[in-house]
């Protein structure tokens, strides 16, 4: 089957960066066609699941600087389509008081003006009941931070888009990218022909990239997706404004873990392990490493004592991690026309609506909103393999 159809801009993958995207193109008035390959609405990349953080609480100020505008994002597509897609919990951060991290925290909260509660060792306990900071370690809360209801922003976003005349083709792989001053799209059931394109494929970045001659230093890793029984049911629920909350980096394995207050599961908590293992998204079930979870256990008994330190259930998602951590924005160095948003390091939902908007303004060759540098591809400078 050929389409006739030239659009504006294809969107290659339907996860939370495709879709904000997608919608953005369209609000622009742009002829947009969105192909996934999977069946709508799956389990099998990054954006499924319930929830998620969202958050100002940022170590650099370009993150918490873009989340300002990314709030009122978020908030101005609740009131577009009608619906609930962010509740306020706040963020509770902790981690060695005077490490470099947890600093690192605290200073670009403060120089950011970001609301925030310091807690001392004395005060903890009475906001922050049935959970025991570690000993030397310093506390604060991220008040606006809270919960994204991620399934449902999807479909929202997604629906948002097809009101204003978008298209989504699911069930579609896209099998090979030619470009050009048009780009041709082949996929298992079509050919399509745009103006531009973004890719914005997760964990499968590299697969599609190598199509168009680039490799970047992207590592897929598996995560296990870990909820903890309460003991009393109701300890540490969303509804009693029980707050997310996340471990700054330090020297000892068993920081990098995160937790959300229980809500999708009545009476279970999601505490994950920020580190997975190596994998390949087609293949994501054969890595079983459970290594994580005894780190998690340990970390479970010996600060929530309201919790059975003993997952209750495991589910499982996808990283897709940069050497640095920081997303990858920008366009492709031969094919201007052809742009690319991937490597969310683990924490990009929270800022669908405004890589969205960037990915948008870098298919249209418009000057970007804010400064892409941190984002873009050169900062890997050897790392980056062009067959071109
Ligand atoms: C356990 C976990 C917890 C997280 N917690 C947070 C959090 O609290 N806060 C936060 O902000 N972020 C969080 N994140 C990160 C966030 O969820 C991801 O950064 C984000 O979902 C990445 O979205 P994406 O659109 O890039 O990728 P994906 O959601 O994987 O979307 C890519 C899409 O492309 C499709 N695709 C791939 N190849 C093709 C092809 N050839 N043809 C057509 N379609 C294709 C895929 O099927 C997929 O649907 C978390 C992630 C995980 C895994
Ligand atoms: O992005 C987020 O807020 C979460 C919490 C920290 C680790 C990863 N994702």
């Amino acid at each position: 089957m050929s389409s006739e159809v030239e659009y504006d801009c294809i969107v290659i993958g339907a996860g939370v960066q495709g879709s904000f995207t997608a919608y953005q193109l369209a609000k622009r008035n742009k002829k947009t066609l969105l192909l996934e390959q999977f069946v709508l609405p799956h389990t099998r990349g990054s954006s499924h699941g319930q929830t998620r953080i969202i958050r100002k609480a940022y170590e650099q100020d370009f993150y918490t600087q873009m989340m300002d505008e990314c709030y009122k994002l978020w908030s101005q597509l609740e009131r577009e389509a009608g619906v609930t897609l962010y509740r306020q919990t706040g963020l509770l951060v902790m981690g060695p008081e005077h490490s470099d991290s947890y600093l690192l925290y605290k200073n670009t909260m403060e120089r950011n003006n970001v609301p925030m509660v310091i807690l001392t060792p004395e005060n903890f306990s009475q906001h922050i009941p049935n959970v025991i900071l570690a000993e030397g370690d310093g506390a604060l809360v991220d008040i606006n931070a809270g919960v994204l209801y991620a399934d449902r922003a999807l479909k929202t976003v997604q629906g948002q888009f097809q009101k204003l005349g978008g298209v989504i083709r699911d069930k579609e792989k896209v099998t090979d990218i030619t470009p050009g001053p048009v780009v041709t799209v082949s996929t298992s059931a079509g050919v399509y022909r745009a103006k531009s394109l973004v890719i914005t494929v997760g964990p499968w970045a590299n697969k599609l990239l190598a199509h168009i001659g680039l490799q970047l230093p992207l590592e897929v890793q598996k995560i296990n997706v870990c909820y903890w029984e309460e003991k009393v049911p109701g300890t540490y629920d969303m509804k009693k404004r029980f707050p997310c909350f996340l471990l700054t980096e330090g020297e000892e394995s068993d920081r990098h873990i995160y937790g959300l207050p229980s809500n999708e599961y009545p009476g279970l908590v999601k505490i994950c392990y920020h580190i997975g293992s190596e994998t390949d998204p087609d293949h994501r079930d054969k890595q079983t490493d459970r290594s994580d979870i005894g780190i998690l256990q340990r970390f479970v008994a010996r600060c929530f004592p309201g919790l059975i330190p003993e997952p209750a259930v495991v589910e499982s998602c996808m990283y897709t991690l940069t050497p640095d951590s920081h997303f990858v924005l920008d366009c492709h160095p031969a094919y201007s026309n052809i742009v690319f948003g991937a490597g969310f390091s683990g924490h990009g939902f929270k800022f669908g609506p405004i890589i969205g908007k960037l990915l948008c303004e870098l298919s249209l060759g418009e000057v970007p909103s804010y400064d892409l540098s941190p984002f873009r591809i050169r900062r890997f400078q050897g790392n980056t393999k062009s067959a071109l």
